[in-house]
């Protein structure tokens, strides 16, 4: 792993780094905020995943989540949204919602994809392997949040690995990318024509199969100012899911805010806290 920067932030520091990744066969980026306990013991861990056209510097600038994060003992992890670099393929219109910067958290099963969009297995397997050999963070307290496509990958990757990830929050997500345009793009270059296989990353169809129910609330934010709202998110086809499957879900709905960071850091203190006291309990 190489350090990329490092800048102190409130007690703590943010950090850059860069690895190889054996997943995606690329090099990638992430960011660290450590908060000032890691100095003394280990410290639980969220990782945020950010949204479409974002990389691993987007939270860390624009998410307004370090001084909480410092006050509370938190370590934040924010990953990349897709392999990067010469070899890895783009969508062939350079698109915004595929290929570079859209990796959707998947691990993609059709080619040109299949080599590099690895980005499942790098949230839940690589990535961490790394991070708790290099940081001060406790494997045993983990948490999982995210922005709209990055939603969709706290809540298919925290729902399907609630040993891993007790808590799990999202700003905006796409809650059923089955069914929704942005999904439906994606899951079929990805994962090909046949929807079967596209279930298992669709939060509301893995709610509707749930072996086994997560512990504590889900919360999530919406905004109802929200551009995306109408076409993409469907926070209404989830929340019908989890109360037919007894999921607890906190869903927030609130006027006036759109989809952008202006909401997102508006809201970030109460993840955090949702996170902490899910994670000190
Ligand atoms: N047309 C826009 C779309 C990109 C966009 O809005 N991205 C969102 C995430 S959307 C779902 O995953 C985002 O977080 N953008 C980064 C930001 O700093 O706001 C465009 O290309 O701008």
């Amino acid at each position: 792993m190489e350090t990329i920067s490092e800048h102190a932030c409130y007690g703590g520091k943010v950090g850059f780094y860069r690895h190889e990744s054996r997943v995606n066969s690329c090099r990638m980026q992430f960011s660290v905020f450590t908060p000032s306990q890691a100095k003394k013991a280990p410290v639980p861990v969220i990782t945020y995943l950010a949204g479409l056209t974002c990389t691993e510097e987007t939270f860390m600038v624009k998410g307004g989540a370090q001084r909480v994060a410092d006050e509370l003992g938190l370590m934040l992890v924010a990953v990349d949204t897709s392999p990067r670099g010469e070899s890895v393929p783009d969508d062939a219109q350079q698109a915004y919602d595929m290929g570079l910067g859209a990796g959707f958290y998947l691990n993609a099963t059709q080619a040109p994809w299949n080599h590099h969009y690895h980005m499942y297995d790098y949230v839940t397997r690589e990535l961490p392997a790394l991070l708790f050999n290099e940081f001060r963070g406790d494997p045993t307290r983990q948490g999982i949040f995210g922005h709209s496509m990055g939603g969709h990958g706290a809540l298919t990757i925290g729902l399907r690995n609630p040993q891993v990830y007790r808590s799990i929050s999202a700003f905006a997500p796409i809650c059923s990318p089955m069914n929704c345009p942005w999904g439906h793009k994606a899951l079929a270059y990805y994962l090909g024509e046949d929807q079967d296989a596209w279930r298992d990353y669709d939060a509301t169809e893995i709610v509707k199969n749930l072996h086994e129910v997560p512990k504590h609330a889900l919360l999530v934010d919406q905004g109802m100012a929200d551009q995306f709202l109408a076409t993409e998110l469907n926070p209404d086809l989830f929340e019908a899911a989890c109360e037919a499957r007894g999921v607890k879900l906190e869903l927030r709905r609130h006027d006036g805010f759109d989809h952008g960071y202006y909401f997102i850091s508006t809201f970030m203190e109460d993840h955090l806290r949702h996170h902490a006291r899910i994670l000190s309990a």
